[in-house]
């Protein structure tokens, strides 16, 4: 199955990047999950300590045991892996880029809510106009991210 099964996420953010407050980088974590509460019936409930589902961290390069690597500044800026045990749900940010609550450098809440799309289960989308799209487009923070194509998608795994 491509999704998670339970409907009651728990996230935890294990690390911080010094690029913002700790306050900015909860709350585009928060609105990155939030995209996607807002079009199925997910939620998201954010623990402190211990293992929760989807497990956030900035990370450089080669980083604990996890398969994937970063590869310093710009090219690759986020990984996730999809629904299910162990690293299933992990998020990790590129923690060589420069990341923003606005315009400038990478903003996180966009990156985040790009890549909780691949920790629900989906993978990048032709449409340019996606959320899902490959490639970083810097749209407008406050422009509402998902296109049609995303929530067709998320639909049609969380009906
Ligand atoms: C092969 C993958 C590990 C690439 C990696 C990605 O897609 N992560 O989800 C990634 O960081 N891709 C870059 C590609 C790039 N440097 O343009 C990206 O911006 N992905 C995040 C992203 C953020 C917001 C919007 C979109 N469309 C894509
Ligand atoms: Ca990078
Ligand atoms: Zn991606």
């Amino acid at each position: 199955l491509p999704g998670w099964r339970r409907h009651n996420l728990t996230y935890r953010i294990v690390n911080y990047t010094p690029d913002m407050s700790r306050a900015d980088v909860d709350e585009a974590i928060r609105n990155g999950l939030e995209v996607w509460s807002r079009v199925t019936p997910l939620t998201f409930t954010k623990t402190s300590r211990g293992i929760a589902d989807i497990m956030i961290a900035f990370r450089t390069r080669v980083h604990g045991r996890c398969p994937r690597y970063f590869d310093g500044p710009l090219g690759v800026l986020g990984h996730a892996f999809p629904p299910g045990l162990g690293l299933g749900g992990d998020t990790h940010f590129d923690e060589d880029e420069n990341w923003t609550k606005d315009g400038a450098g990478f903003n996180l809440f966009l990156v985040a809510a790009h890549e909780f799309g691949h920790a629900l289960g989906l993978s990048h989308s032709n449409d340019q106009t996606a959320l899902m799209f490959p490639n970083y487009v810097s749209l407008d923070p406050n422009k509402y991210p998902l296109s049609q194509d995303d929530i067709n998608g998320i639909q049609s795994i969380y009906g």
